[in-house]
């Protein structure tokens, strides 16, 4: 069974009366890839902050192995960090800059004196965290000849030869190329699991939060939307901001009229969905890959595709729909102006209850206005429980 290292219990930070982290409550478990996801603005940063003890939340508490730990400085946390950028000592070579932390001395706790580790201990600890990021041979290289790449590896390697039970990491590919971006996930991945210890992670780069992580959580606007693993937040958003963060979507004001029956443009689908109340107004997203393309006259709904665009491996296709533009992906090629038929299997349909969420790049929801003025079954991400619980009770 995993065991809880960190918890958050009910933290909220303010700054004046700007509540940034309203509520927050979340635990991260002993070795795990645990990642904070979210657009600018909705707190990570905030949170790791708090985390790492660089910041004390205005309300609630922190807990590190079931201490509480509100009011340990950073230093005095089995918790490192890695920025963007690297903060690596343009005088010092690879090893020293490796080094650098295990060179100052420590207070030794039973003796209470400063001890010194020594000399050929810390060579084979930087020797060996040279070898954990792939860096064998370059320490003596001056940090400054090397790559974007490489020198966030020294960093890496910096953080993690005092072997902290947690590495906070803030975006640390940021300020790397595509390319390298991707090889850095890979070796982050394979250093995390070589070392066993607890990353926890800030991305606002969802291809990133899905490709690396155990455990992803959703923010936005300072509170959780979603905690689940990369495959239940992408095939089962809770939300419609989640939805839209995560992947592509299209996200339609829709009614469930019964179980297993949601109705969308007037007519009736068949879904996988229940537990709503009869005739309520539910968002209702559908993955561009979900949608079947076939003739006009065979389709569940009928549209007019006004671009397309060559994507390599498949075409993005815009279809209107009574006005409502549709995106599909699709390995066919349609022409523009071509009119389409559409089909789509139930499992394709996500119902969730009404967010009012109006989409990150735009309106999504302007087809039926008046469903607005039906109730207000606002989501509330806090009556959410953590998968992990359950999964943990299963056990
Ligand atoms: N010291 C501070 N004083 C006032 N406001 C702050 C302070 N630190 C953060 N904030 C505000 O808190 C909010 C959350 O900031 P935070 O850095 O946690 O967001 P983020 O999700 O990490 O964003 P980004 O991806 O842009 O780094 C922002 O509106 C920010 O302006």
């Amino acid at each position: 069974m995993s065991k809880e290292l960190i918890r958050l219990s009910n933290c909220t930070m303010a700054f004046d009366s700007d509540v940034v982290l309203d509520n927050i409550n979340l635990y991260i478990n002993d070795q795990e890839f645990l990642t904070l996801l979210g657009p600018s603005g909705c707190g990570k940063t905030t949170t790791l902050r708090i985390i790492g003890g660089f910041q004390t939340p205005t309300q609630g508490d922190v807990f590190f192995d079931g201490v509480r730990i509100n009011d340990v400085p950073p230093h005095k946390r089995a918790i490192n960090t890695v920025f963007q950028r690297y903060a690596l000592f343009p005088h010092l070579n690879v090893f020293e800059n490796i080094a650098f932390g295990l060179r100052i001395p420590k207070v030794d706790p039973e003796t209470k004196r400063k001890v010194k580790l020594p000399e050929q201990e810390i060579h084979d600890r930087v020797m060996e965290m040279l070898h954990v990021v792939n860096l064998n041979g370059f320490e003596k290289r001056s940090v400054s000849s090397l790559s974007g790449g490489q020198q966030q590896r020294v960093a890496i390697a910096r953080a993690l030869v005092n072997r902290p039970k947690v590495l906070l990491l803030d975006e640390p590919l940021g300020a790397l190329d595509l390319r390298l971006r991707k090889d850095m996930q890979n070796e982050l991945k394979r250093i995390q699991q070589a070392m066993g210890i607890t990353f926890i992670y800030v991305t606002h780069d969802q291809e990133e939060a899905l490709s690396m992580s155990d455990t992803v959580v959703v923010m936005d606007a300072g509170k959780i939307q979603q905690i689940g693993t990369p495959e239940d937040i992408y095939n089962e958003p809770k939300n419609a901001f989640v939805a839209d963060f995560i992947g592509e979507s299209n996200i339609i004001d829709g009614i469930m009229r019964a179980d297993g029956v949601v109705e969308i443009f007037n007519r009736r689908f068949q879904c996988l969905d229940k537990g709503f109340e009869k005739d309520e107004p539910v968002d209702v997203v559908i993955r561009p890959e979900d949608v079947d393309i076939v003739d006009e006259a065979a389709g569940q709904l009928k549209g007019t595709v006004t671009n397309v665009t060559f994507k390599g491996m498949h075409y993005d296709i815009i279809v209107d729909f009574y006005g409502f533009k549709w995106l599909i992906q699709t390995t066919d090629f349609c022409p523009e102006g071509s009119h389409i038929g559409i089909k789509i299997d139930p499992d394709g349909f996500h119902v969730m209850k009404k967010s009012h969420y109006s989409g990150m790049f735009g309106d999504y929801s302007s087809y039926s206005e008046e469903y607005d003025e039906i109730g207000d079954a606002t989501y509330d991400p806090e009556q959410e429980e953590d998968p992990r619980e359950e999964a943990d009770e299963e056990e």
